[in-house]
């Protein structure tokens, strides 16, 4: 599922390089991890209208924003074939809120760093699965070299141990596995040991309730992105206050 992704993503942006004129920034730079770190546990509320492993969505963007105002920072997917995402989705988040807003794609061309900054993204999602090491790194230092943070994102326990870089802001576990598109939070639970004392740690994917989230604070998990079980939530605020409430409860434990 990965490759495929991967090989549409390259192929668009091709086109996108070719015809997409950037529009010039709009707005400052919000400071990501900054936002991420005022509250006590963090959530970061995804705009996720589909995904291959499923969404009822039950909200359009509007009215999205307006019941996750509590969150610490928002996630605007930008993929348009798998995940319906769109770059005017991102741009109208970015007049719509004053939030910090991650860049939810799958980057692979500095091309797309440079589209996050002109629609008004705050930081960028770098995937180690997707880049390696090395592309990682060019692609993190690009980011910054126009202002924007990074979440790099690992899915392999061992990997967590890259956030010992100072290129790296937050570090994002995922607990989806990529092969079968489950999502296990153990596989999160498992990173702890690899995570750089200097790390802001996120946990993502398949964060449901209170439950995961006070589990995820007693493991030093100071956060978590959150997409599917807001967007399907009937009372996205109340699922967003009971998340926050139950991690900062864990993280006053440790
Ligand atoms: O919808 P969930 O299970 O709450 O997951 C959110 C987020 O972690 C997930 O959308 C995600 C994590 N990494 C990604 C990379 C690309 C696209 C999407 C993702």
């Amino acid at each position: 599922m990965l490759e495929k992704i991967i090989d549409i993503t390259v192929k668009r942006v091709e086109e996108e390089r070719k015809r997409l004129a950037l529009p010039k920034r709009f707005k400052p730079v919000r400071d990501f991890r900054g936002s991420l770190e005022r509250g006590a546990f963090a959530v970061i509320a995804e705009f996720k209208p589909s995904s291959p492993s499923g969404v009822k969505a039950r909200w359009g963007l509007l009215e999205y924003l307006e019941r996750v105002k509590a969150a610490d920072a928002l996630s605007v997917l930008t993929e348009p074939r798998f995940f319906k995402g769109s770059y005017y989705n991102l741009a109208r988040a970015a007049t719509l809120t004053d939030k910090p807003i991650l860049f939810k794609d799958f980057v692979v061309d500095p091309f797309q760093i440079e589209a996050a900054y002109a629609f008004g993204a705050d930081a960028v999602l770098l995937m180690i699965d997707v880049l390696g090491e090395d592309d990682l790194k060019y692609m993190a230092l690009k980011a910054k070299s126009l202002g924007l943070q990074t979440l790099v994102e690992v899915s392999k326990p061992e990997d967590a141990s890259v956030s010992e870089e100072a290129w790296v802001d937050v570090l994002g576990v995922n607990s989806r596995d990529f092969k079968t598109l489950k999502t296990d939070i153990k596989r999160i639970f498992k990173a702890t040991r690899y995570i750089a004392e200097r790390a802001f740690p996120l946990a993502e994917s398949g964060v449901k309730g209170s439950r995961d989230a006070y589990e995820l604070a007693l493991r030093g998990y100071r956060g978590a992105l959150v997409g599917t079980s807001l967007m399907e939530s009937p009372d996205p605020l109340g699922s967003l206050l009971s998340i926050k409430r139950a991690g900062s409860a864990g993280l006053g434990r440790i």
